[in-house]
């Protein structure tokens, strides 16, 4: 009998559907994983913002933790918006325990409209409890500037923060290059603990980039549920969103979400 591979998602829910679980598991389902989620907070969300924020419980996220693990263990998982410190020490306290796998940490701060999506308080938590837990991590520039406490501007400055994060305990990193300056190429740096690694990208100049990092990270936890390797997995994540950003589906008047059909569709 086959195995299906099964991927799961613990973020928060976006209205809109550009990013944070429904990114994920349109991800998920175009890449051949079969799809689970663990919601963490539920956001009124569309292309112009974040009009409001309610966390999930704690007990209730580790329910929906529990009740996967108990029926429906997956083989890779990724994390994204997680909120608090508290959910942060319960999920990574979880995948500590039940000994999770191929586990990909996108720590998730702001979003594009400048809505906080992580409490101030859950930095620390993140750098303490679940970077250490990370297979891959996957911060942009912003956020691996946060993490590090240093600031970013040129090749050598990402290279430095990926090899701080990697004493953080992280295994490897990817620092995505989306937040270079609009003249550059977004290139992301893949830290595999020994050697950095180019994943090369063409921009696209377009505000239609609503939850390209969530699209991402879940194309890499896809992969990695399939059995791809790390760096396989980074290296279709990066085509797959490329794809995504290059053929916009032109939805709401903001920053439009990106088009997860675009790489299964050019594979075809
Ligand atoms: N305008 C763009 N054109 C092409 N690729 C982009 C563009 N913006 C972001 N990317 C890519 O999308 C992915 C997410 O990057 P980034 O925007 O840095 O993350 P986040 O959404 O977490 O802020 C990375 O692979 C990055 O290189
Ligand atoms: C519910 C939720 N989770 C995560 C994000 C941030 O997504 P990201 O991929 O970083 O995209 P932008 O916010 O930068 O477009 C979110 N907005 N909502």
């Amino acid at each position: 009998m086959l195995n299906t591979p099964k991927a799961l998602t613990i973020a928060g829910s976006d209205s809109g559907g550009g990013a944070g679980i429904q990114a994920d598991l349109k991800t998920f389902q175009e890449l051949g994983a079969y799809g689970m989620s663990v919601i963490t907070a539920i956001t009124a969300q569309n292309t112009l913002g974040v009009q409001g924020i309610h966390p999930v419980p704690v007990e209730m996220v580790m329910k929906q933790l529990k009740s996967i693990e108990d029926d429906l263990r997956p083989e890779a998982l990724k994390t994204g918006m997680l909120f608090s410190a508290e959910i942060i020490e319960a999920v990574a306290a979880h995948l500590r325990k039940h000994g999770w796998k191929n586990v990909v940490v996108d720590p998730v701060m702001i979003a594009k409209g400048g809505a906080d999506l992580l409490q101030e308080d859950a930095v620390e938590a993140l750098k303490k409890h679940l970077i250490p837990l990370a297979t891959i991590l996957t911060p942009n520039i912003p956020e691996a500037e946060r993490l590090t406490g240093k600031s970013i501007c040129s090749r050598k400055g990402r290279e430095d923060a990926a090899k701080l994060l990697h004493e953080l305990g992280a295994r490897m990193i990817v620092i995505k290059g989306g937040h270079l300056t609009l003249d550059k190429a977004p290139v992301d740096l893949f830290y595999d603990g020994e050697h950095m690694h180019e994943l090369q990208g063409r921009r696209v100049d377009t505000p239609q980039t609503h939850g390209t990092g969530c699209t991402f990270a879940a194309a890499i936890a896809a992969e990695l549920a399939l059995g791809k390797t790390p760096l396989h997995a980074v290296h279709t994540a990066k085509t797959f969103i490329q794809e995504a950003i290059s053929h916009p589906l032109h939805i709401g008047s903001g920053h439009g979400p990106t088009n997860h059909w675009a790489y299964r569709r050019n594979q075809a």
